[in-house]
């Protein structure tokens, strides 16, 4: 899908609008605009599902809001929107569909892609993934000398390991606590080391993720694990079978490793590689969780899916996020965008997330290849909330960068939390709120004063206030919620990258590292050709090699 001839985005009559109304709106505060409109944060709310949407502490009026949403129909978001759930191959630099939505797609729905209805495929994938999980969760699926599995150690990286290990720990309270779960994604030994050192082989499956089989990472730890089992087992290739399974898009790959096709779920290359735990990706999780939990997630998917195809602009939640992104990176100069959750157990959501953002929206030619002038993705970062307020939160209050922010909690703790730690939870949700608070409200230099603070200190005990959070409210961290989540955002970037029009994806920036370092190695181990390289990396390399005694 090109869009040749379309009007450059920062010389839309829209995006001019936009710049003339930030001007106006100037340093208006949240202090006014609250003051001004008694009902602003029950009114800037949405509900979506189990998601309840407060985003009245951001610096937006609803003339910067409706000026958005003229943006968004101005650069076509709806359109392309619905090109993407009709399987179009919007994905223009790779000519492919972008059809994750397929995925969570109730038995029966119709999504075609090149006249093939997609949804039989992708169901009979999930039924072969739940038969699989219950008979390891039964302790049917034996291993060579016929153990039981009781280790399960996915090996996979980027797409291929961060949701899968992502929703493990969200779901932590979903899983099976007899089983043990393991996530292997660095190149570096110590990963893997490190991730089997205590479990026996004869109990440990390797679930080999990999949408193209051939990721140098993923392969070699894929190979060093082999290594390790039949070495622990003592035992030769024909062990592989009950031990190995794979899921990718490519056959005759998995295949060349040695491991069997009929251990292997397939996906489909309409599938990201960041929009695919809930394809065979996820079947580690689907282990860990049960088939049933997981259709749950599927269908929290899907439930934002339809929410996204078909709510009013007014109430579109992904495409309201996606706008304030676009509005904090163009008119308020915000380079990054901070996802604070208060939950312990979306440790790994941040982390998630930035490679859903960036990997899908670090771009900066337009889908026609001409180069961008304004504002594209930005950096994603945060970690649980409470201990972020004891490590950045000062910079954030307090310091000179805007930062925009998404707060996530939830009204009840796990179900399975002791009761004894369950009081904890209102102290937790007590900062979640106070957070909030503080970053859009401040302390004024009258209110530290009035406290009775010396006046040499009141410029250093003032909180300027006007710091754009929205929060996200749910009931509980439930398998729906999750993917709700997850949809959420993955709809918002996908808002963003049609404003931009950029293509939100391809990833072809990861590439040239990866060629890079197929070069350097050989001149690491074998000491030739480091002639070709630039005066500071051969520099780099000398060192290495004589720290390695190798010269
Ligand atoms: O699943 P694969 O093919 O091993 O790729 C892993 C990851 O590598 C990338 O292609 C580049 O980092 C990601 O998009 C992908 O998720």
């Amino acid at each position: 899908m090109s869009n040749e001839g379309r009007t450059r985005l920062n010389q839309l009559p829209e995006w001019a609008a936009l710049g003339k109304h930030r001007e106006q709106l100037g340093d208006t505060h949240l202090r006014e605009l609250f003051a001004a409109d008694p009902a602003r944060g029950t009114g800037f709310t949405l509900r979506v599902g189990d998601l309840y949407l407060d985003y009245s502490k951001n610096l937006v009026t609803d003339e910067t809001l409706a000026l958005l949403r003229e943006l968004a129909a101005a650069t076509g978001v709806a359109e392309l929107r619905d090109a993407m759930f009709r399987g179009d191959k919007i994905n223009n630099t790779e000519h492919r569909a972008v059809l994750h939505t397929a995925l969570r797609a109730p038995r029966g729905a119709v999504v075609e892609v090149d006249g093939v209805d997609v949804v039989p495929e992708v169901h009979a994938v999930l039924d072969k993934m739940a038969a699989f999980a219950d008979r390891v969760r039964a302790g049917e699926w034996t291993g060579h000398t016929g153990k039981p599995i009781k280790n399960v150690v996915n090996i996979g990286i980027g797409g291929s390991d961060l949701g899968p290990a992502m929703a493990y720990e969200v779901l932590r309270s979903y899983t099976r606590r007899d089983l043990t779960f393991r996530f292997v994604s660095n190149v570096d030994g110590a990963d893997l080391h490190e991730a089997v050192r205590d479990l026996d082989p004869a109990e440990t499956l390797f679930i080999v993720a990999s949408k193209t089989f051939t990721t140098i990472e993923t392969i070699t730890n894929a190979t060093s694990a082999r290594d390790w089992l039949l070495a622990g087992l003592g035992a030769g290739q024909e062990a592989v079978a009950r031990h190995f399974v794979a899921l990718s898009t490519n056959a005759e790959k998995v295949e060349e490793f040695g491991i069997d096709t009929a251990n292997m779920f397939e996906f489909w290359d309409w599938v990201g590689g960041r929009y695919s735990y809930d394809s065979a990706i996820g079947l580690s999780l689907m282990i860990a969780i049960g088939p049933d939990a997981f259709r749950e997630m599927l269908d929290g998917f899907h439930l934002v899916d339809e929410h996204f195809r078909t709510a009013a602009p007014e109430e579109n939640a992904p495409l309201l996020l996606g706008l304030l992104g676009i509005w904090y990176g163009a008119f308020h100069d915000a380079q990054s965008h901070a996802v604070l959750p208060y939950s312990h157990y979306l440790s790994k959501f941040t982390a998630y997330l930035q490679q859903l953002d960036m990997e899908s929206n670090g771009k900066s030619v337009t889908r026609d290849g001409q180069p961008v002038d304004w504002q594209t993705g930005p950096v994603v970062w945060g970690t649980p909330g409470t201990n972020g307020q004891h490590a950045y939160y000062q910079l954030i209050h307090q310091g000179t960068k805007v930062i925009p922010a998404d707060f996530i909690g939830f009204a009840r703790p796990v179900a399975d939390l002791p009761a004894g730690l369950v009081a904890q939870h209102d102290l937790l949700m007590a900062n979640f709120f106070a957070q909030t608070q503080a970053l859009a409200f401040g302390k004024t230099p009258e209110e530290v004063r009035a406290e009775g603070v010396p006046e040499e200190l009141v410029p250093h005990k003032t909180f300027q206030g006007n710091h754009p959070t929205t929060t996200i409210l749910a009931d509980a961290l439930t398998p729906s919620v999750l993917g709700q989540l997850v949809a959420l955002y993955e709809h918002k970037v996908f808002v963003q990258g049609a404003v931009w029009n950029i293509d939100s994806f391809d990833q072809w920036g990861v590439e040239l590292g990866k060629v890079l370092a197929k070069r350097i190695e050989p001149v690491l181990t074998e000491g030739e050709g480091g002639e070709r390289l630039d005066s500071s990396t051969a520099g780099l390399v000398a060192a290495y090699r004589s720290l390695r005694g190798r010269d």
